[in-house]
């Protein structure tokens, strides 16, 4: 059974979605302490979330069969993705689900700050007539600045021009053309501070965004401006506004999300023209059903097929693409196990080549299989598609590769070409047919291997007698030989063995084996 465990409160549709997915345990465990979750969460797979749980290194460490966390939602700013990265855990979101409903957010803050409505509620509520009081601004015509034009800022800006008001952009990451062929204005931030009558964040959380509205930002925005922050707490710094809003600088400000959630008591909330809410931005019916199905769906896919959506530390591969890609990733992995347990000493070089038909096949997946397969043998820990890359990088593997349409005796071929301190070793595996995974050369020799099970790898004299022998040895000590494939040396005059048993062979089998005559080497290899 693969275990899942939803520790935020998901939308109902997602539970159900998991709770109907044969082979699928699913646990709602909501409001766990940091130390209740890392006592759980060894049992699980998979790690549902929202903004509340804090997906640590620790966290991750006592996950020791974590193989995704799925965010529902977009902000992945509480977990550690370079931790999950590294212990091969996929870290996936749903991108799209909530935007319109936190854009919508976004606008109706700017409303309600803007004429006053929650401190009327609060007002009428005590018995009082406020009128004068609240007295608030039209928005039409005023200038709306827009802090990053992604998918939510991109919303608040479309929605802001069908209230009449002018809206100026500052996104370094967005082309200019982008954005005025949007019917906006792109500018700077000095420019955006300058002009704005309201400026609404739409930033991730960042080390480079984090206090982005600070003092000096404050200082150069027009007296009496109005700040809507319904992205994450710190981008806008707490103390700054509450001494910009002090000063009057700033008018009034709607935040929704908080340094620290929830904040407890907070120095911003003794201010009449703060509104907020607590981190309801995503929080409508349509949002999270939408995101509680895109997340269960996601981990579904991912754990049974390993089809990866939405990921943001590994590529995504869609189900269609790895229906065509998928042998060769099986391939790859293969070759590279192969190639691992050929290498004499540490690998310093792996070159990957495809060459043939390969136009159109997005084949990064691919070279991720190879890695995947290369270092699996060499290391302790688990080495998968997440972390492989990283792996290699950490280990000093120069990884290099090459596509060309020249085929030769294949239509599709893959050579991986590994490099140590002795020299290189060359294996070249292909498909045959639609999925049967062939390693058809080894260094010298021309064969069709089928790379799985338990083998022995024999270089031998290419001898009457010599397989003969081996068969021999091997039957004497009652171990049954699967299949056999015999590769010869291209103008030489060795042959290379390899022997598919059904039970890996004894290491006294195989000093045996070496001790015989005619047989040059052999080395028991794992696929
Ligand atoms: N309050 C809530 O409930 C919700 C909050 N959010 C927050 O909203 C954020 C934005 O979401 P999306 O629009 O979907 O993300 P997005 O990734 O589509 O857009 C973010 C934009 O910010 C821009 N950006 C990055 N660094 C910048 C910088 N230093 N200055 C200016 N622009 C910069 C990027 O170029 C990008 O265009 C999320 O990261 C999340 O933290 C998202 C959903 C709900
Ligand atoms: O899950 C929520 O309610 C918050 C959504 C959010 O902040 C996000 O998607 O980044």
């Amino acid at each position: 059974m693969i275990k899942v465990l939803v520790s935020d409160a998901l939308g109902d549709a997602g539970i159900q979605i998991f709770e109907e997915t044969e082979g699928i345990d699913v646990d709602v465990n909501t409001g766990l302490s940091p130390r209740e979750l890392i006592g759980t969460i060894g049992d699980y797979d998979a790690l549902v979330i929202r903004s509340a749980t804090r997906v640590t290194e620790e966290v991750l460490d006592a996950g020791k069969k974590l193989k995704v966390v799925g965010r529902a939602g977009i902000g992945l700013d509480n977990v550690d993705i370079a931790a999950a990265t590294k212990r091969g855990v996929v870290v996936m979101n749903t991108p799209t689900g909530n935007v319109v409903t936190t854009a919508e957010h976004a606008i109706a803050m700017m409303m309600a700050l803007t004429r006053n409505i929650p401190q009327g509620t609060l007002s009428l509520k005590a018995g009082r007539w406020d009128k004068k009081k609240l007295q608030g601004r039209e928005v039409y015509n005023k200038i709306l600045g827009v802090i990053g034009f992604g998918k939510i800022g991109s919303i608040v800006a479309d929605r802001a021009k069908g209230l009449r008001m002018q809206v100026v952009i500052y996104d370094p990451f967005v082309a200019p053309e982008q954005i005025e062929k949007a019917g906006f204005e792109s500018v700077t931030l000095d420019e955006l501070y300058r002009r704005a009558d309201y400026i609404s964040v739409h930033v991730p959380k960042l080390k480079e965004t984090t206090g982005l509205l600070n003092k000096a930002a404050f200082d150069k925005m027009k007296d009496g401006v109005m700040i809507m922050n319904c992205a994450r707490g710190g981008i806008v710094d707490e103390d700054d506004l509450h001494e910009a809003m002090k000063s009057g600088r700033v008018a009034g400000a709607a935040l929704d999300v908080f340094e620290a959630e929830p904040p407890g008591e907070c120095r911003l909330f003794e201010l009449d023209r703060i509104i907020c809410t607590p981190h309801l931005g995503a929080s409508t019916r349509e949002a999270q059903t939408n995101v509680a199905v895109a997340v269960a769906r996601q981990i579904i896919s991912y754990l049974t097929s390993g089809t990866v959506i939405n990921a943001v530390n590994v590529p995504s591969v869609a189900g269609d693409l790895l229906k065509k890609i998928g042998p060769y990733m099986e391939v790859g992995d293969r070759m590279g196990c192969l190639q691992a347990q050929l290498a004499d000493g540490p690998v310093k070089a792996l070159t990957i080549e495809y060459t043939g038909d390969f136009k159109g096949m997005d084949m990064a997946p691919v070279s991720t299989a190879i890695l995947k397969g290369l270092l699996t043998p060499m290391v302790k820990y688990a080495v998968n598609f997440v972390n492989a890359p990283l792996v290699a990088k950490e280990m000093g593997i120069k990884v290099t590769e090459s596509t060309t349409s020249e085929a030769e005796d294949y239509t599709h071929l893959i050579t991986l070409k590994v490099g140590t301190d002795a020299g290189e070793n060359v294996v070249a595996g292909t498909i045959i047919g639609r999925s049967d995974i062939k390693v058809v050369k080894i260094n010298n020799f021309r064969l069709e291997l089928v790379p799985e099970g338990h083998i022995l790898l024999i270089f031998n004299h290419d001898r009457p007698g010599a397989i003969g022998g081996i068969g021999t040895t091997l039957g004497r000590h009652n171990i049954n030989i699967g299949r056999m494939h015999v590769g010869q040396e291209k103008d030489g005059d060795h042959n290379i063995i390899f022997l598919q048993t059904d039970t890996p062979v004894p290491s006294d089998v195989i000093e045996e084996l070496r001790s015989a005559q005619m047989v040059n080497s052999v080395t028991p290899l794992e696929l």
